[in-house]
């Protein structure tokens, strides 16, 4: 598989490192206006790092554009008249519509528009795709791609914002709860590092726990609060401060901001 990615940034470095240890790829073009912080993935001898888009383009079959979403008509435009039946068009682009990139290449390309997360650099990415009709043809290898770096669906665009509140902007929502549980840690008397260690492998053996049993997350706490227990005691004070509020309005507060984005 010959892979370009153009915009290779924080989320584009993450899919190129998801790429090179899944082995996903041949040949890899990486691109960004400045190439010199990420020259050393040249030392993997398939990779190429470039500025020259055009011909990432033409050395690649599956494109996967990580620019900003105020970058990527400009560069839509400038390599159109490259775009062959080969080629398969995977925009990460937040809130940059199918339709708006038909506007610009055209309906006959196969177009996949995928919301991963940073996660994809260590194979854990929860994705979420979606094409236009010509897409369809070329949508199970889009699947292929993402499933070998983390866990995909596909979904109708419409919920594309929600995926991305939910699943992009969600690595760091959870971020911030692991990182606020390890300074509950170092307050009861762990030191930084071990306490980051609790907090993270406690996280991961709770989403662990949900996907292997298929459980419902208060089918799990029920186990947990033993009657007049510590757990029942800290959870109910946690929900009494707005817990489970907080997260929810900080979601809608995302959704509203995201909304203004793919409007402009
Ligand atoms: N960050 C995340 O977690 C997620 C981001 N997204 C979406 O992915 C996209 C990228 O986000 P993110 O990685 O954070 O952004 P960054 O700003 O980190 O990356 C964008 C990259 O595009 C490069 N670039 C800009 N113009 C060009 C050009 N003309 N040719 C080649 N490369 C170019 C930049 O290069 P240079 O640095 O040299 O200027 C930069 O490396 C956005 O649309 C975002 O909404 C989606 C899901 C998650
Ligand atoms: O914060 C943002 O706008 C982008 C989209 C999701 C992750 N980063």
């Amino acid at each position: 598989m010959k892979i370009a990615i153009i915009g290779t940034g924080n989320l584009g470095l993450s899919i190129a490192h998801g790429i090179l240890s899944s082995n996903g790829a041949t040949s890899m073009y990486l691109t960004k206006r400045s190439p010199g912080s990420i020259k050393e993935l040249e030392k993997y001898g398939m990779v190429t790092v470039t500025t020259d888009n055009r011909e990432a383009v033409q050395k690649s079959d599956i494109l996967i554009f990580a620019v900003q979403p105020g970058q990527i008509e400009g560069i839509l435009e400038n390599t159109r008249d490259l775009l062959t039946e080969k080629h398969v068009i995977i925009s990460t682009i937040t809130g940059f519509s199918i339709d708006r990139i038909e506007k610009i290449i055209g309906k006959d390309q196969h177009i996949i528009r995928s919301m991963p997360n940073t996660a994809i650099s260590v194979g854990k990415s929860m994705t979420c795709i979606c094409c236009n009709e010509k897409g369809k043809k070329r949508i199970d290898l889009a699947k292929a791609i993402f499933n070998r770096m983390g866990h995909s669906i596909e979904i109708s665009e419409e919920k594309m914002q929600a995926a991305t509140v939910i699943c992009a902007s969600g690595i760091a929502f959870w971020m911030r709860l692991i990182r606020a549980t390890t300074q509950g840690a170092i307050q009861l008397g762990f030191d930084a590092k071990e306490a980051q260690e609790l907090a993270m492998y406690t996280c991961n053996g709770a989403a662990e726990l949900l996907i292997e049993s298929g459980s419902h997350p208060e089918e799990e706490i029920d186990r947990v609060t033993t009657p007049k227990g510590c757990t029942i005691q800290g959870l109910n004070e946690m929900e009494h401060q707005g817990l489970s509020s907080s997260l929810i309005r900080g979601m809608m507060a995302s959704y509203e901001k995201i909304s203004h984005i793919g409007k402009n």
